[in-house]
């Protein structure tokens, strides 16, 4: 299944025996290399849940575990729903970043079109992101912070969506030297556990231009959790304003993102689409 063309295997744990738990970081490898496996972005499990109605795994194609995945939630409802694992259109899913709320929007086939998630409140705080700072400074937000990474001054606001983001504002996308910043970023000492890497430009008060390097997969079509990570950066630099709904444009298409000030809440809206099924054997 894909979210905007960020593409992962989807295993149905309620349904099927799954392998080890030690098997599963090279299993995500395997299936998501496009020569040798089966082609995506990583391995997303489907679970039952004792705290939620279903339970999301999501692993990055280089095998490491996410806490969270905003277009592999979406298409988890989408799968959950039509597979009748879940009774109403209103569910709570759990992710390893904590539970989250999701409701399925129906065409005129009882199909699920689009999804609307609530992403719950962004985690600000370095010590929450995570990210690295001296003395007490790990109790603050780093918002528009200037860091010096390989002797080089980057200029980002860090931001948690469950997983961590670093977002940052370029004039143009075509200009933003993703494939070298993004790995240096992703890796760099100052954040503990690597960053997703997002490069944002505003074009008006309700649109956003957004691309993405992800932790664990490399540039991709989209990243959901990345595209509410950069509204609430939007936000937080006088960009945007909360309860406005901001349309992201991400290479693979368009995001509905709000971010409200009743709750402090974000919430995410966009499809959810299924490519194909098919089993995988191993040799
Ligand atoms: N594509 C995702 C995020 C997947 C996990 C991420 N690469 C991480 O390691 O945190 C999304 O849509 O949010």
């Amino acid at each position: 299944m894909h979210g905007l063309g960020n593409s992962y295997i989807y295993v149905d744990g309620f349904r099927d025996p799954l392998p080890n738990e030690e098997r599963l970081p090279n299993l995500a490898s395997e299936v998501a290399n496009p020569y040798t496996g089966i082609g995506s972005d990583g391995l997303i499990l489907i679970l039952p849940s004792n705290v939620a109605d279903v339970r999301m795994r999501v692993f990055n194609s280089d095998g490491s575990e996410a806490k969270n995945c905003g277009n592999g939630l979406r298409c988890v409802s989408k799968y959950a729903y039509e597979h009748q694992y879940v009774e109403h259109e209103n569910f709570s899913i759990e992710t390893l970043g904590g539970i989250v709320e999701s409701q399925v929007h129906l065409d005129e086939e009882g199909k699920v079109s689009e999804v609307t998630v609530d992403m719950g409140v962004p985690r600000l705080k370095r010590k929450d992101v995570p990210m690295r700072g001296k003395g007490g400074a790990l109790e603050e937000n780093a918002i528009g912070v200037t860091e010096t990474i390989n002797g080089i001054d980057y200029t980002f606001t860090a931001v948690s969506m469950g997983n961590p983001h670093a977002v940052f504002f370029v004039d143009k996308l075509a200009d933003a030297m993703i494939e070298t910043v993004g790995p240096l970023i992703e890796k760099a000492d100052l954040f503990p556990d690597g960053t997703n890497v997002e490069f944002i430009s505003t074009l008006n008060a309700s649109e956003i231009d957004f691309a993405v390097w992800e932790r664990g997969s490399g540039i991709t079509q989209a990243c959901g959790t990345g595209a509410c990570a950069a509204v609430v950066a939007a936000v937080l630099n006088g960009e945007t304003k909360k309860d406005e709904a901001i349309t992201v444009h991400l290479p693979g298409g368009d995001l509905t993102i709000h971010w409200s000030s009743k709750d402090d809440h974000v919430w995410m809206k966009g499809t959810a689409v299924t490519v194909c099924t098919g089993i995988y054997f191993q040799a």
